[in-house]
């Protein structure tokens, strides 16, 4: 018989690390109880680069302000015909071009295909090697419809789908979402590495 897998113990329930109210909301819906993690409104510096990248150090950063495990996650929204961009910038596009001028900058192409991608990355601590969730849904990029309250959801319409993301059921949109599919993959490997998660009751955060 195979000896039994020790546990790895971790100080304190994980730190999600966040600005985004919005995220925030979708990862509690998509978690659950499933892994104990508090949040931390934070807004971290970020990397210029690939995806992955950018998410990695935003965990080491945020491990070394929380002292202890976190995650972080890095959301893009990238255009085929723009080979990937806005991507990683899409807050700062979207901040400064709108719904429209999203459209806009798709406007000499026939391709409007584009894919949300969630990179999650998840830290033990200060020093630890992050690890990092791909989840990437695919959709195209249509004018505006539906409510306005989170980013480019009313811009984004996934494939196989009549509605854009904003348009969906939040439960809708949480079954297939680029976000859903990284912390699916997040959640196997918590469940797998079978954390143990010990409470610090000095914990002041
Ligand atoms: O499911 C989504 N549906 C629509 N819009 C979304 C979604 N997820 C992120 N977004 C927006 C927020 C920000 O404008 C940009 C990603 O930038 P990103 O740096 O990952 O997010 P953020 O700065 O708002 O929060 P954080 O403090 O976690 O970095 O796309
Ligand atoms: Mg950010």
């Amino acid at each position: 018989m195979a000896a039994a897998k020790a546990a790895v113990v971790l100080p304190r329930p994980v730190t999600f690390v966040t600005g985004n109210a919005k995220k925030l909301e979708e990862v509690k819906a998509i978690i659950g109880n499933s892994i104990p993690f508090k949040s931390l409104k934070l807004d971290l510096p970020e990397l210029q680069g690939e995806p992955e990248d950018i998410s990695k150090e935003k965990a080491r950063l945020a491990a070394l302000q929380v002292n202890g495990p976190v995650l972080v996650e890095d959301t893009c929204l990238c255009f085929n015909a723009l080979k990937g961009l806005p991507g990683p910038y899409i807050k700062w596009f979207l901040e400064k071009l709108g719904h429209e001028g999203l459209n806009n900058l798709l406007m000499a192409y026939e391709d409007k295909s584009a894919y949300a991608l969630c990179a999650f990355s998840f830290s033990h601590g200060p020093g630890a090697e992050p690890l990092t969730f791909l989840g990437k849904t695919p959709g195209k990029i249509v004018p505006a419809r539906g409510p306005t309250d989170f980013g480019w959801d009313p811009v984004f319409q996934p494939d196989g789908y009549e509605q854009t993301y904003a348009e969906m059921a939040k439960e809708e949109k949480n079954k297939i979402s680029h976000r859903y599919k990284s912390l699916a993959m997040l959640k196997s490997h918590f469940k797998e590495a079978g954390y143990v998660f010990k409470t610090a009751d000095d914990d002041t955060i």
